[in-house]
């Protein structure tokens, strides 16, 4: 297959890309043979794959809400190639049978690499070590471990995961949340939560465990992930942190949302809104901005987390926090990150690709473009326009903060080891 006329990492004049046996045969003015697939790209703009290291795809467990497939189908279209699917399923991917369930659902599917994430503690409760050595091991290779949803509370506990974690060079990612600051919790500790009357959510109870678990793994020699990063805080620690002689390794994300909206849309009381940790205010909006740009927070996570109607179409207590991300993450990334000037396509290719699969020690994925290499990638159109409809989205539910916005940029094409997944909008 032939990829005419493709703008590497957005930069310099368009090249051809020719793409055989799964990898990048050649760069250059290529003639197409005979039976290749010619995909036009006029100029569009190539890029590795995206890896998303927070995923929620539900299955087993809640497959009304999202299934393996569906979730899958949601990835190609927003331009990945590869995805982490969080342990908070039912029952909870705590050992080997589950993990290993995951892991073959994905590649039977064959849309986008499912790599399953291994819980830290078992059933997720924060009360014992899960078999983290036996889901490594098992046919997963789980490189990924965390309670997301929950916060490893127990410093003794995170301590030991920590520990047991550079064993299997492996990396632990926290859901940062001392349960005590959150109890009750409906948004962020602020101006908006004293005017709509919520129990606040404050930023200390974020950044009080970064700041904990920062020092943990340096001392432990091990590898941190911060999840889902939402405050100015907590960037201010993790940059403390990496700039010290540290041992361990700390690297963190941010997602789409908490990049573009702030507690304002909490006004409508419209529970499409509530999000764990919850959209915060402008100036942590900002600051997360600059960080990413900055490096000190490394790549975009989706945190995508569909909810069935009934759990999430309630009344703002009752309803579930989270809200879907993969289909849109390019575009809000696109209008908050390279239509402001903090990063250009080479930097959308770090983010979103390079480090976190990097973080993960993916060796296939966020690959340089050049021959020899596997092909995952993804075309994107930088000038398009689309308007979020999430009755129209591959995700079986449709909780995406962006209904009726319209936003910048386009995936026309993913590429999964030179197999089309998607392609103009369509599942191939
Ligand atoms: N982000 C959310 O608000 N919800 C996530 C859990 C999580 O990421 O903490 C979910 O599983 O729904
Ligand atoms: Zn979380
Ligand atoms: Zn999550």
């Amino acid at each position: 297959m032939l990829i005419r006329g493709a703008r590497l990492y957005g930069e310099g004049e368009p090249v051809d890309v020719l793409v055989a046996d799964g990898v990048i045969a050649e760069i250059g003015s290529v003639q197409a043979p005979g039976d290749a697939e010619v995909v036009e790209a006029r100029g569009q703009v190539l890029l590795p794959g995206f890896v998303d290291l927070h995923t929620h795809l539900r299955e087993p467990g809640r497959e009304d809400a999202e299934t393996i497939e569906t979730g899958s189908a949601a990835a190609a279209l927003g331009g990945y190639t590869a995805v982490f699917a969080m342990a908070n399923t039912d029952p909870v991917a705590d050992n080997a049978v589950v993990v290993e369930h995951v892991w073959r659902r994905g590649r039977e599917t064959g849309l986008v690499d499912v790599h399953p994430v291994g819980a830290v503690t078992v059933g997720l409760k924060g009360e014992k070590l899960a078999e983290l050595g036996t889901m490594a091991k098992s046919a997963a290779g789980v490189r990924m471990f965390s309670d997301d949803g929950h916060c490893v509370a127990d410093p003794l506990l995170m301590r030991r995961a920590l520990e047991y974690s550079t064993a299997l060079d492996v990396v632990i990612a926290q859901h940062a949340e001392e349960p005590r600051l959150t109890v009750g919790a409906q948004a962020h500790e602020g101006e908006t939560a004293s005017r709509l009357g919520y129990a606040g959510w404050p930023a200390s109870a974020e950044e009080s465990i970064v700041a904990r678990d920062c020092l943990l793994a340096e001392h432990a020699r091990a590898r941190l992930h911060v999840c889902h990063v939402s405050t100015k805080g907590t960037a201010d620690v993790l940059r403390w942190a990496k700039n010290r002689q540290s041992t361990g390794v700390i690297s963190a994300e941010v997602t789409p949302h908490h990049l573009l909206l702030t507690d304002e849309r909490l006004a409508t009381y419209d529970p499409v809104n509530k999000v764990n940790p919850p959209l915060r205010t402008a100036s942590d909006a900002a600051h997360l901005r600059a960080a990413l740009a900055e490096g000190v927070i490394d790549c975009v996570a989706t945190d995508h987390a569909p909810h069935a109607v009934q759990d999430k179409d309630c009344e703002w207590a009752a309803a579930r926090p989270g809200m879907l991300g993969l289909q849109t993450a390019l575009s809000v990334v696109t209008e908050t990150m390279v239509r402001t000037g903090l990063l250009d396509w080479r930097g959308v290719a770090r983010v979103m690709s390079e480090r976190p699969a990097e973080i993960a020690g993916l060796a296939d994925q966020g690959r340089p473009i050049v021959a020899g290499e596997p092909a995952n990638l993804t075309l994107v159109d930088p000038d398009a326009e689309w308007t979020v409809r999430g009755a129209e989205l591959a995700s079986l539910a449709a909780n995406t903060p962006y209904e009726g916005m319209r936003l910048p940029g386009v995936v026309t094409l993913t590429l999964l080891r030179g197999q089309i997944t998607a392609r103009e909008g369509k599942i191939v």
